[in-house]
Order: C-alpha cells, then structure tokens, then sequence
C-alpha cells in the first residue's frame, strides 16, 4: 500500500527556489532553466513536492587537502551506483555536495575544478522533509513522457518502421528520433523545450567521449574495443536512418544523433503503459542518480495515467533520493551511464564485476597461422599453441567441428573459410560425405534439413585452391565470468575442456544425443539427457571433466588466458588498489578513477581464475601422483598373489605416499582457510573429488578383471 508523499514543511520553498543563479558553459542561466522545468512539470499535472533538484559541482573531490578548513562544507552522504536494462543502455553519480543550495556557499576550494569530465553536469534529487516507506513521491503523468509510440509517428518514425532496418538500437531509435525531430521541428515552441533545456549537453563523463588521455587509463581492457564498437554501431545507425530518411541528415548531424543515443542509453525507463510494453522518457524522474541497494521503485500507473516513484524506506530531509539502475558490471555502468561504482557489492556478498575472456583465436598478438597451423611456434606462442592443438592436425579438425557446433547463425564462407576445406578432405580421406561433416560440424544432419541448407553445405565445400595445408582457425568466443560461480563459469569450463580434447576424447564428447550412463556421464562429460528432443551437445555443455589429463590441459589454459590478459595492463593490481587510495591524483567522480575502478575490477576476477587454474593444476598433480601410486600397490598385490601362486615375481616392498601430500590432506588444508575461495574449494572437494572417485574405483575395478582373468574366472 502506498502513502501519499509527506507534505513539505511550509517553511521549504517554492518550486525551484533551490537552484542557485549560475550561467552555465552555453551562457544560460541555469536556475533560470531548472524553475522554467519545474514551473512546467507542475502545471502539466506533476507533483514531486519533497524534492528538490540539486545541481553539484565536483570541487568536494579535494576534501582533503582542505580537509582542515572545511567547516563551510556541506556533510551530504552521498553515494556511488546503479541498475538496469541491456548493455547498449545505461547511467554516472556525483560525490554530491550542494554547491549553492541551502545556504551552502560555493566551496572555497575552487583551485581544481576545472576538470572536463562532465561532473559539471551533475545534478540529483533530494528529499525536503523527512519521507516515510512506500510514500509516492514522484508523480509524473503520461503527457510529459516521450515514448516510443511518439517516435515511431514522427515522419523519420514512419519510415525507419517502413525500411525495416538492421539497427544496433532498434529499441532506442525512436526516442532519439523524437528527440532529434522535435528539437529540429519545434524548437523552442516544443512542448518538451523546458525538458530539452535541463538534458546535460556534453556528457564528457561517456567513454565514447573520451580523449585519448582518457582511454589510455584503460589500457589492456576490453571496454577498449567496447568503446569503439559503440561508436562505429551509432554511427551505422545516423548512417541507415539517413538512408532510409535521406532528409534526416538536415535533421540531426552524426554528433547530435550519438548525443542523442547516450542521453536515451542513459535515461530511458523500460515501461508498461497501459497494457503495452514500452520505454520512455520521463522528465524529472530521470534525474535521480543510482545507488544500491533499492531505496525507491517505479512503475507507471494505469490508474493515475501517471509514472510514480514510491520510497521503499524511510529517507532522512536533505538526503539525496535514488535510483538503482539494477545490479550491473561496472563495464556496463560506465560504457552507458558514464561512471563506475566504488564498491560494486551486493548485501550478499555477490560482486556483479565480469571479465570477457577470449577463447579460440588466441588475441591479437597472435597470428592465427602461428597457433593452430602446422608448425612449431615458438616462446609464448608455443605453450598455447600446443595446448589447443591436441594430438595433430586431424585432432584440431575434429575440434574445430566441435567447437563451431550449432554455431549454425555463423556458418558462412568467412567463417569457416579454409577451414571448411581442411574439414572436407579431412572427412573424404575417412570416407565421409556432406552429411557427416554437417551431422559433425552443425550436430544435425542435412537430411533432416531443408534443400536449401544442403546445398549451402554443398556449395561451402569447396576445393582447397593449393595442396599446402590451410590454416584451421578456431573461430574466437568469448564469455563473461565473474567471480562468483554461475552459469558462465560452468559454460567457460566446459569450453576449455573442449579446447584441451585430444583426438580420442572429442570422439568421446561428440557421440550425438544418445542417453549416457551416468559414469559416463562423469567420466565423459555427457551431460544427462532428460529427454529425447534434449537439444545435442555443444562446446557449452560438457560440465563434468573429461578425464584428468584432460582437465589439466584445461587448467593450463585458463591460466594462460588469464596470465596473457593479466599481462596487458600496465600496472598491477595492488598498483591500482594504492591508486586508488590517492583521491588527489584520482579524484572521486573523474573519468580517470572510473577507469582506474574499472580496469582494477577486471584484474580481481582475472586473478580469482588464475588463482583456480593454479590450484586446480597442483591438486590434479597431487591426484595424478597417488592414483600412479595405487596402481604400483594393485599390480604390487596382484603379482605378489601371482608369485605366491606362481604365476610371476612379486614386488618386493611399495613406498609409502607422504600423508601430508595427499589429496585429502590439502582439501582439508583448504577448508580450513578462512582466505580460500568457496568455488574453488568445491570444484577441487566436490568436482576433482568425484573423478579421482571414479579413478580409484576404475583402478580397482580393473585389478578384479585382471584376477579374475588370472584365476580363469
Ligand atoms: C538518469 S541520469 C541521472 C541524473 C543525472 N545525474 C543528471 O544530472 O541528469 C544518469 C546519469 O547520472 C549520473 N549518475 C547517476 N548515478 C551515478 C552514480 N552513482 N555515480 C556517478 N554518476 C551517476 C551519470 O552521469 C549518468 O549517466
């Protein structure tokens, strides 16, 4: 049940009467445009009367060098934070202080605050009074947002609906075309000028506006490449609107259409208005910064006709109100809201930050043919070479049909290119046809596919222009982990398993859809089959190891990967944990300590699977060590039957296996330290632990044949 919101102390003020007098860098008065914002909100039927919009400045972020004569300042808590939607939307926060507002005079720190990163855009809403739980306290009705709908009647609307274009941001495009439209058609007689004038202008704080000073404090992450395709996507869009449109480009430059892109990316509110699936802009909500966890929800009410914000708990007078704008990655805070969180930690301990490993095609330093063509590379290059590569180049064929299967979106000339031609003699020479190699390749066979799809098969299979050996190239994926365990960790296993097959185990994995024992299921990694129309197995699915050899290559794998990325960045982790204690030279809300938070948050899970793929290495050692002991011990036993029957010599004496080397000794080792990771723990306790079960059993399992077949049983 919600409350009406508190009414405000009579003393407070009328609308706007908070903004300070300051003309801003475009030379307009800005509390001039914050109370025309306000004034027209309020006449068009929205009540938000315990808040106040709060403009700050970003001369706080030297708090400590004035520490010491800072009795002026304001003590307003404020946060770092967000959450939302999908990673091609999204929003930043200021370590707010209220510059002009409330009696608070503009600090007398003025010496650095002259930073171009945006902070001088940043405004937030705070609360007026005291403001109980599940009060409305925003009210917003549905003719001050601009929606989609809105876009898509606009003339451009209409025939980018008509062209039926290939877009980056099919769900944004209409709200930056409205945008865009209305501005150019209205201008200041829009109704949504007043909105128009309040939107930040330059957005300095978004990475795709970064200078190269700015980017290079993100070298070695892959935001990098992010960045760039985000700025390439936004320029095919202005590019295909324009094509659709051809008047559009008199409408919007390239600039004010990604303008346009961000302010939407950073601000939209997924909605259902009245029975329809939507998103919207929605003037003053939009104003409030992130912060987690939740304080406020929103939804729009089909009662009202009106947007509400309603708090979820009480917030003290004065206090800033947020938003969450969901449980994120900061890569994903800063690519579309500009900012990075601090401590980007839930209640419970979960860390949303995420690395994006690449797997396959070994980075760019690598020249495909180096890694997994015929040769010998050298140094680095070698040891993953080697590891993916397998037995041979038979073995990497194989692997390479496993690795693209059910890839069937990719399967194309420049895809596959020359290495569909390796697979098709490599098939031939086996006597196989089109069908196999799309039954090993695509999990599925042509026959059971229409004409067309057989004949693409045909028509991919050409043959190899020269005798000399065509490059095989595993085509690069990529996945996003994070630390904790979820289901991407288990997809990334799953596909080092498959990437450290030799021949006989990807014959292994690639049986097709047939129901597994469950010891196979372990010792393969066959995923149980719960029914008959289970989709068929693909580089994601192998979720038990393979066999211990197996599993250790692919341990050797991660830590390649993880070592080789580690190694990119310029500086190290504890570099960066010091960096970032050093608020003078990284001041809060700086593009520069975004970028410092956002690659330090990369290295911490880069470093958790390092961690893992070193632990795992040692205890598979451990393993590997005791299970070549109990094999002496067995045949030590069986020959020593054998002699005492006299069939043979026996052994004389066994060593014995140092108890403090053993594998249940360091497990327990493990348990008993506070700092080890619990999925580290439990994939070397519960995962490793299984198939070292399975070993033992299997030795103990053949030493009985192996009697048996001596007694003549
Ligand atoms: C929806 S707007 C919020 C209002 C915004 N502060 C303004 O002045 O218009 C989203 C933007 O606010 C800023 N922001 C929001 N939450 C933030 C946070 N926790 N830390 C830093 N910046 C934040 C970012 O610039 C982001 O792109």
């Amino acid at each position: 049940m919600s409350h009406p919101a508190p009414k405000p102390r009579p003393t407070t003020r009328k609308p706007s009467d908070n903004h300070s007098s300051r003309i801003d860098q475009h030379g307009e008065d800005e509390t001039d445009k914050f109370q025309k914002f306000e004034r027209w909100l309020i006449a068009n039927g929205a009540q938000f009367p315990c808040l106040e919009l709060r403009k700050y400045d970003n001369s706080d972020r030297y708090k400590d060098l004035d520490a010491n004569a800072d009795a002026m300042s304001s003590s307003s808590n404020h946060e770092e934070v967000v959450e939302e939607e999908n990673e091609s939307e999204e929003k930043k926060d200021g370590g707010i202080i209220a510059t002009t507002e409330g009696g608070n005079p503009p600090s007398s720190r003025q010496h650095s605050n002259n930073i171009d990163d945006g902070s001088d855009e940043m405004r937030g809403v705070h609360a007026l009074t005291t403001l109980p739980p599940s009060a409305v306290i925003v009210s917003i009705p549905l003719r001050c947002l601009i929606t989609v709908e809105m876009g898509q009647t606009t003339p451009i609307g209409r025939k980018i609906l008509a062209s039926d274009l290939e877009l980056d941001a099919p769900k944004h495009i209409f709200l930056m075309i409205y945008l865009l439209w209305d501005k150019w058609t209205n201008g200041d007689k829009s109704f949504f000028a007043p909105y128009y004038a309040v939107l930040p202008k330059r957005l300095r704080n978004m990475p795709i506006f970064w200078d190269e000073e700015e980017l290079r404090y993100l070298e070695g992450s892959h935001l990098l490449s992010q960045i760039s395709d985000r700025i390439a996507a936004i320029t095919r869009d202005y590019h295909s609107v324009c094509s659709a449109a051809p008047e559009f480009a008199s409408i919007s430059t390239l600039e004010e259409f990604t303008w346009a892109r961000t302010i939407v990316c950073s601000r939209n509110f997924g909605l259902m208005i009245n029975g329809r699936r939507t998103s919207a802009l929605v003037p003053h909500a939009d104003m409030l910064n992130h912060h987690r966890p939740r304080e406020t929800k929103w939804t729009f009410c089909e009662e009202t006709q009106c947007f509400t914000i309603t708090t979820l708990k009480e917030i003290g007078a004065g206090e800033q109100v947020y938003d969450s704008y969901g449980q994120k990655c900061n890569h994903r805070f800063l690519l579309n809201y500009g900012f990075c969180v601090e401590k980007n930690v839930e209640i419970d301990g979960f860390c949303p930050n995420e690395i994006s490993l690449e797997l396959g095609r070994w980075g760019d330093a690598f020249k495909p043919e180096d890694i997994y063509c015929d040769g010998s590379p050298q140094g680095e290059r070698g040891r993953l070479y080697k590891l993916y590569r397998g037995d041979d180049r038979e073995c990497m064929e194989k692997k390479l049909a496993f690795w693209t299967r059910g890839d069937s979106d990719v399967v194309g000339v420049d895809f596959f290119g020359s290495s569909w031609h390796a697979l098709a003699t490599s098939v031939g020479r086996a006597g196989g046809s089109v069908s196999s190699i799309m039954e090993s390749t695509l999990g599925t066979n042509p026959h059971g596919m229409d004409a067309t799809g057989s004949r693409l098969a045909e028509a991919l299979i050409v043959p190899p222009p020269s005798s000399s050996p065509q490059p095989i190239v595993l085509p690069t994926k990529r996945i996003r982990v994070c630390v904790s365990n979820n289901e991407n960790t288990r997809v990334l296993f799953s596909m080092l398993r498959v990437l450290a097959c030799n021949s006989a185990e990807l014959d292994r994995i690639s049986w097709g859809g047939r129901t597994a024992t469950a010891a196979g299921q372990r010792l393969y990694g066959v995923p149980g089959m719960a029914s008959p129309s289970a989709p068929f197995r693909t580089c994601r699915d192998i979720r038990y190891p393979i066999s211990l050899r197996n599993e250790r290559c692919a341990m050797e794998i991660l830590r390649e990967i993880t070592e080789n990325a580690l190694s990119k960045y310029p500086t190290s982790l504890s570099q960066d944990a010091a960096d970032l204690q050093d608020e003078n030279a990284y001041p809060k809300y700086s593009n520069k300590r975004h970028a410092k938070l956002q690659v330090h948050g990369e290295k911490e899970v880069l470093h958790h699977f390092a961690l893992w793929a070193r632990t795992a290495i040692h205890v598979i050692d451990i393993i590997l060590h005791e299970l070549a002991h109990e094999i002496k011990l067995v045949t030590h036993s069986v020959s020593a039957a054998n002699h005492a029957n006299g069939l043979g010599d026996g052994m004389s004496e066994t060593e014995s296996l140092n108890e403090e080397l053993g594998y249940d000794y360091v497990i327990q080792a493990m348990e008993d330290d506070d700092d080890c990771h619990t999925t580290i723990l439990r994939y070397c306790a519960d995962v490793l632990g299984a198939v070292r079960r399975d070993e033992l059993n299997q030795i103990a399992t053949e030493v009985m044949g192996i009697e048996r077949r001596d007694h003549g049983l």
